[in-house]
């Protein structure tokens, strides 16, 4: 099985989680992509009545296409459940998230939310994070002074450039600086600092936040459970 199939997989078997009358955010990447489509078929053919907040317009754009009611996170009561891609999750079921640029608005609902569920390919699952670029969002005002800030911190920035090769710019348009660490040894401390630093709007570390992580593996599905309450 390729790697698609097997994030397809886990988003079929995450789509189960799903119950009729419930708010759903609905996070933003390739997964994410196979869930809001295989929700668009479980409310289509059991006429399920759920109502969807999305991290991004391009999910949005996809759910409202395949009828799924979408409606903005400030007219949203508290969420029943986030479901979300992540780009890895290490042993003490921490994350890294960002690799589409959507982190500030998936943290956002991810907070909202009751619970949280990441769908994810076996190879996103590692011993520590790091080896997956760490996205910062950050304010474009001042940004070369940050940016020498996380340089001189031995934090290997790096401007995320689009297609033609211009900066990047988030759907709040800000700019992404990824933090090229291989290995971050103490989450926490590294996200107390990120915290810290005025201009950097939200950073890619979701700690302390999912609930189960449902994994795509050659062998089957298997759900790992946080316990986290
Ligand atoms: O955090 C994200 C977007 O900002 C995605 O959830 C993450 O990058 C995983 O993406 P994919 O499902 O395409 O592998």
């Amino acid at each position: 099985m390729d790697q698609n199939q097997l994030k397809q997989q886990a988003a079929e078997a995450a789509v189960k989680f799903i119950e009729d009358g419930m708010v759903i955010g609905l996070g933003t990447g390739s997964t994410v992509f196979y869930l809001v489509d295989a929700l668009g078929r479980r409310v289509r053919d059991e006429h399920l009545q759920i109502t969807g907040v999305a991290t991004s317009s391009r999910t949005a754009k996809q759910a409202s296409a395949l009828g799924i009611k979408m409606i903005d996170l400030n007219d949203a009561p508290e969420l029943d459940l986030t479901i979300d891609g992540a780009d890895e999750v290490d042993r003490n079921f921490q994350g890294i998230k960002g690799g589409g640029a959507a982190h500030l608005l998936e943290k956002i609902v991810a907070l909202n939310s009751k619970r949280n569920i990441w769908i994810v390919d076996a190879s996103k699952l590692v011993a520590h994070l790091g080896a997956f670029p760490l996205p910062l969002e950050v304010i474009p005002f001042g940004v070369e002074h940050l940016y020498q800030r996380l340089a001189a911190r031995d934090l290997k920035p790096k401007f995320r450039l689009d297609e033609s090769g211009q900066r990047l710019l988030t759907h709040n348009k800000n700019y992404v600086i990824d933090l090229q660490l291989q290995q971050i040894d103490d989450p926490h401390a590294l996200a107390d600092w990120l915290d810290h630093q005025t201009g950097i709007v939200e950073h890619g570390l979701f700690l302390d936040l999912v609930n189960q992580v449902v994994v795509g593996r050659e062998d089957g599905v298997e759900i790992l459970d946080a316990g986290r309450d």
